[in-house]
């Protein structure tokens, strides 16, 4: 086993961060990863991405993958983790202990993404804790254990009570910090491979190097890492096991960090003093513009050079030896009901700390239903009065619809990436994280249109029995949950909000249309009138008017009166409870809709 560095403590600017190895000794399944003959080749213009790449990463090692931009890096790292191969065609086999397992090799590593995404309103230590209770079989003692253990390994007690943030918008940790909870999430699980995209960049130095420090603990304790690298120091070149230089989508070079000083050097390309290395070897695999054709020649030179080197030859020999030995067991999904619980939880604590949110639908729903009550203040009970009062009752359906469905439309496009990742990661089904979401927006969406409607109604002076009152609660909860359910239905389905915007314009004028309001649906032509029975603005605005008018505590007020009323929109006395069935109808059809518009997307971003 490795131990090329030991544990070491860096000051970071004011904090200092202990990366101590003896908290990530527990025992992990040796793994060797190999490639053999990777080719990577665009599907629709054939355009060669990776040219017959080979190489291993052992038990212990910690590998460096360098090159300059669009060497195939990236590529070659999605290969061996096989996933965003979309538009891309594969030759070759990467194994995992001498064993091909595609697509599962997310089930027994870890990935440290450079872009860093979390949940911002959550604290590290909440973040960690329900990562902890995704990633792992354990009892909860186990789980604040691991938690702390991690936290304390990866220097994140300082900040274990500080609020995440997002970049730019909230603040909150730092960007080192950042780096570290990316970590701290991958290894909760106790992977014994883990891959990493660019860990380093865009941190200082003093960063870096305890980034690199911890990785070097991890490949200490016998796991095997797999970094991106870019323009790192000499002193972090020099704590990786093996680097692997990319040029051209093929293997420049591929050896200890010494043995690519001796390589370059015997290629032609002695390193000068004083020079750094790896930023020497880049610039000498890079293509300059205004020598292209030389460019071309050094790299293929130094490519040919190491294919027919001992380095070259001696990884292929050891790619033929390597045994078929046990896998570490899979990462397993904890199940529907704990996966919905931790989800919930993440989900509900994001909703409850997002105050502007509540607090921004809350008041516009009470300015509204103010708003609606002065404007139709005390309907009487005569032509015009009934008139106005049907206006209002039409205006609160609008008012349910529209600032909600756009509403909900907005956190998708930001949540799904997450999801997508933590989907692939193994760490819940996709009706788990959708179940939670639309639980925890269940309140936010229905409690602030009943209220809107509470405070109308004595204000226009709608008829006010127990019954009435409660009927019409439960149509606005209703037509708000279709608006809800419809938008997340288009939030799922397209990939960004203006666009699922731009459909929900027109779907929702054209359900509008079809309320009666604007013309009694039964002179419209045939063919179109069936459309009516797909509006909930139809289904809420005949459940609000039947209600109002079906029983009125006045004597003058007869039937014939009634009948008249419902007659200008075709509606009839006792359609009330198919009404509620027309909404909940609508409500399921939209939710089971936007769930398999999700479970596609996210099944496909891989
Ligand atoms: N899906 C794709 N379709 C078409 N071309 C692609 C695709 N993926 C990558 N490429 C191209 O393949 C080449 C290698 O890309 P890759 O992202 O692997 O490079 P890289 O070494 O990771 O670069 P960087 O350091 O800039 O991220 C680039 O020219 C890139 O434009």
């Amino acid at each position: 086993m490795n131990t090329k560095l030991s544990s070491k403590r860096f000051s970071v600017g004011y904090e200092s961060v202990n990366t101590n190895s003896s908290k990530i000794n527990d025992s992990v399944t040796p793994i060797t990863v190999t490639w053999e003959n990777i080719e990577v080749k665009t599907r629709k213009k054939g355009k060669s991405l990776l040219n017959r790449v080979s190489g291993i990463a052992k038990p212990g090692e910690m590998v460096a993958l360098m090159g300059t931009s669009g060497a195939g890096k990236t590529t070659l790292l999605n290969v061996l983790m096989d996933r965003n191969m979309k538009g891309l065609e594969k030759k070759g086999t990467v194994k995992v202990n001498g064993k091909a397992i595609g697509e599962k090799i997310s089930l027994i590593s870890g990935f440290a993404q450079q872009q860093e995404i979390f949940i911002p309103t959550l604290t590290v230590k909440e973040y960690l804790m329900i990562q902890a209770k995704l990633r792992m079989k354990a009892n909860k003692s186990t789980r604040i254990e691991r938690v702390d253990e991690i936290m304390d390994m990866l220097g994140l007690q300082k900040c274990r009570n500080s609020k995440i943030g997002n970049p730019g918008l909230v603040k909150g940790i730092s960007g080192g910090e950042a780096r570290r909870l990316t970590f701290a999430c991958e290894l909760l699980s106790n992977p014994s491979l883990l891959f990493a995209d660019e860990p380093t960049s865009g941190l200082d130095s003093f960063m870096a190097a305890t980034v690199v420090q911890i990785m070097r603990d991890l490949a200490n304790s016998g796991r095997t890492l797999i970094a991106i690298i870019h323009q790192p120091t000499a002193d972090l070149y020099f704590q990786f096991d093996k680097i692997i230089f990319l040029s051209l989508g093929r293997t420049a070079f591929m050896g200890t960090p010494e043995e690519s000083i001796q390589f370059f050097s015997d290629c032609g390309h002695p390193i000068p003093k004083n020079f750094n290395p790896p930023e020497w070897i880049q610039e000498k695999l890079s293509v300059q513009p205004i020598e292209e054709i030389e460019s071309y020649q050094r790299i293929m030179n130094i490519i040919q050079v190491f294919e027919t080197t001992k380095f070259s030859k001696t990884s292929t020999i050891e790619l033929q030896m390597i045994p078929s030995t046990k896998l570490p067991p899979f990462i397993e999904n904890p199940g529907f009901f704990v996966e919905t619980g931790a989800l919930l939880k993440r989900a509900s604590i994001d909703v409850i700390r997002s105050p502007a949110q509540m607090r921004m639908k809350l008041i516009q729903k009470i300015v509204m239903g103010l708003f609606i009550g002065s404007l139709y203040w005390q309907q009487p009970l005569d032509w015009r009065g009934v008139r106005n009062t049907n206006s209002a009752l039409y205006f609160l359906i609008a008012e349910l619809t529209f600032s909600t469905m756009f509403g909900i439309m907005t956190f998708m496009e930001h949540e799904l990436p997450l999801i997508a990742r933590e989907y692939h990661d193994g760490l819940f089904y996709v009706i788990s994280y959708y179940v939670s979401r639309c639980l925890s927006y269940l309140p936010l969406f229905t409690f602030d249109g009943a209220i809107m409607v509470i405070i109308s109604y004595w204000m226009i002076g709608l008829n006010n029995t127990l019954q009435q009152v409660l009927k019409s609660i439960l149509i606005a909860v209703l037509v708000e949950q279709s608006a809800t359910s419809c938008g997340l239905f288009l939030a799922c389905l397209f990939e960004t909000t203006s666009v699922a915007i731009a459909f929900a314009v027109p779907i929702s004028g054209l359900f509008a249309l079809l309320s009666e309001l604007y013309g009694n649906t039964n002179n419209f032509p045939v063919y179109i009138q069936w459309m009516q029975w797909t509006s909930w603005f139809r289904y809420g605005f005949e459940g609000l008017v039947v209600n109002q008018w079906t029983k009125i505590d006045n004597p003058k007020f007869s039937n014939f009166f009634r009948d008249l009323i419902l007659d200008q929109f075709s509606f009839k006395a006792d359609n009330y409870p198919m009404d509620v069935i027309g909404l909940g109808s609508i409500v399921l059809f939209f939710y089971v809709a936007g769930y398999v518009a999700l479970l596609v997307r996210i099944r496909m971003s891989r």
